[in-house]
């Protein structure tokens, strides 16, 4: 039986369960790129290097980057690929379970890279702002509708836990489109190019960082409900209608300064 996803020049069956969709479009690799601005002197690492398509351009500029790949079939075609490099390095690892911490200090920030595959994409942003100041930047193909969901404000329809907790600790720019045309094999959904840049000085800062993602998480429980209806379920003993905000409100309409100032009122 024919096989689809086998490329002739390598070798290598995509793998689903890695969620294994190359770029091969050059003016989008090209355009990546150019939104990174990768310099010789940048602690670059990229996440699921693949065949190493972007890996390709990226190492021009900067010869010394890391990458983390799972895959281990692919580790082959990238040492072979770039071997010329004696400072590039290869990371054989699931990237969600990988200390970045090892890889930089607060003076030597990572600037992360990766066209991720789909599945993993929140958790490992997630993981990876863990790592708070030793992150300078992110850019990342993620699901286009991931993106628009990161990016959002309020009022958006996209709006939701996740845009007000990535906001709360990074700059979100939503930086192009990239049609499923550009990708082998092509995935069911469109893809965006995103960069997260975690502040150096938060804008709003709470007191209590847990106490505001369980408020950001309790408060969208329900959509469609008031703030009223959604943080009585907050269990604790909270005085909600002495709170300085309209309860008939519902989450999507709240901005993040009001989240963290909500929080730091109830707790302070
Ligand atoms: C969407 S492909 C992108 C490949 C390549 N960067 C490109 O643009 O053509 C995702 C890559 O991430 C790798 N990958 C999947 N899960 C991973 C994980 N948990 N940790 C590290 N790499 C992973 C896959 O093997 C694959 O190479």
């Amino acid at each position: 039986m024919k096989n689809k996803n086998t490329d002739p020049m390598q070798g290598h069956r995509a793998r689903k369960r890695f969620g294994q969709n190359f770029l091969e479009d050059q003016g989008i690799i090209n355009a990546i790129v150019r939104s990174i601005g990768p310099k010789a002197s940048d602690n670059l690492v990229e996440i699921g290097p693949g065949k190493g398509a972007i890996t390709a351009q990226l190492i021009e500029s900067c010869p010394s980057m890391q990458v983390v790949e799972l895959d281990r079939d692919l580790i082959p075609i990238l040492l072979a690929q770039f071997a010329i490099y004696n400072d590039f390095r290869i990371h054989q690892t699931d990237a969600l379970k990988f200390d970045f911490g090892q890889l930089a200090t607060p003076e030597r920030p990572l600037r992360v890279v990766g066209n991720l595959p789909y599945n993993i994409s929140t958790p490992l942003i997630f993981h990876l702002l863990s790592f708070g100041e030793l992150i300078a930047d992110m850019h990342f193909m993620l699901q286009k509708e991931v993106v628009l969901r990161l990016a959002a404000g309020p009022g958006d329809k996209n709006y939701g836990r996740l845009s007000v907790m990535t906001q709360y600790v990074c700059q979100v720019e939503n930086l192009f489109e990239v049609p499923p045309e550009c990708f082998n094999p092509r995935p069911k959904v469109d893809s965006a190019i995103v960069r997260l840049t975690p502040y150096r000085t938060q804008p709003f800062v709470a007191a209590h960082p847990d106490k505001l993602a369980k408020l950001v998480k309790t408060a969208f429980a329900q959509r469609r409900k008031t703030l009223r209806n959604n943080l009585k379920n907050l269990d604790e003993e909270l005085d909600l209608e002495a709170l300085d905000i309209d309860l008939t409100r519902r989450a999507e309409s709240l901005s993040l300064e009001e989240y963290v100032n909500l929080s730091n009122t109830l707790w302070p």
